[in-house]
């Protein structure tokens, strides 16, 4: 095990709603051999949930609106039935892992957005990763799994993309470990047709992100998961990949690199 050597992971709601393509990441992630986090979604798992009990989903800008009734089926879905299948598979791997909200341990603090010109509900953005922490549990050979629930530290617990989840732990333990930080989701990378996999971009900076983004070839949800990535890089992160799970076992799969 290489002990300065961080692999921070968030798997997307493609992956989590496919059993088979989950299993056979889990399996490869459970034998990476440099310190772990897991962040998954499941968005699209608590859109179903939700539509089932009668509670309408709504999202704007890419983040869901989150009334009381659907954060209690976020809480459900996201804390409970993903986070807690995840963990028994990896124990079933030999692995130890440990699933986590933000509130477990106090790893994750957020804040209730206020200052927005829509009202998101019960939605948190990240104030603080109390990274001291969260190294007692990689040290112990511990592999934390976090769900997309935070908490304020005053009782409140709410909802948070999974996206930013993993790119705040990134910039937290990025002056503890060499940190890679890698967004796996159903595509082989960020793609020049997204109709056509093979088109992957292999380098993505700030400048071009720009222009991708006013020629429409980069849209709806990739939009925030790189405004996250270039959020970490200017914090300090340095290594940033963006592909689907095959990537785990496999460095020459087609991937993006996010540079500054
Ligand atoms: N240029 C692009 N390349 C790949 N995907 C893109 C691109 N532009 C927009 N997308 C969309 O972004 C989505 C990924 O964002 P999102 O659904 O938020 O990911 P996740 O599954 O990780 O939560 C893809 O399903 C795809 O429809
Ligand atoms: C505030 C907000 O939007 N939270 C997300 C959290 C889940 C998530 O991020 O799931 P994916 O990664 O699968 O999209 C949501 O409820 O959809």
């Amino acid at each position: 095990m290489e002990n300065n050597k961080l692999t921070i992971i968030k798997i997307g709601g493609n992956v989590i709603d496919n059993p088979e393509v989950l299993t056979r990441f889990l399996r490869d992630f459970s034998k990476l051999e440099t310190q772990k986090i897991l962040v998954h979604g499941g968005g699209k798992v608590a859109t179903r949930l939700a539509g089932k009990l009668g509670v309408e989903s709504m999202m704007i800008e890419g983040r869901r609106v989150t009334n009381e009734e659907m954060l209690d089926v976020a809480i459900m879905t996201y804390a409970g039935l993903c986070n807690k299948k995840i963990v028994a598979q990896l124990q079933g791997l030999h692995t130890s892992a440990i699933g986590l909200t933000g509130a477990d341990g106090n790893s994750i603090v957020s804040q209730r957005r206020e200052n927005s010109v829509y009202d998101y509900g019960f939605v948190g953005d990240i104030t603080e990763i109390n990274s001291k922490w969260i190294k007692f549990l990689l040290d112990t050979d511990t592999i934390p799994v976090f769900c997309a629930i935070t908490h304020d530290q005053k009782g409140q617990l709410l909802n948070t993309n999974a996206d930013s989840i993993a790119q705040s732990l990134a910039v937290g333990l990025s002056s503890l470990y060499k940190t890679t930080l890698i967004y796996c989701f159903e595509k082989k990378g960020v793609l020049q047709n997204v109709e056509d996999e093979n088109s992957v971009i292999e380098t993505i900076n700030y400048t071009s992100y720009q222009s991708l983004k006013k020629k429409n070839i980069i849209h709806s949800g990739m939009i925030p998961k790189l405004d996250n990535c270039f959020e970490a890089l200017k914090q300090g992160v340095k290594n940033i990949i963006i592909s689907n799970p095959e990537i785990i076992n496999n460095p020459n799969h087609p991937h993006t690199s996010i540079t500054l």
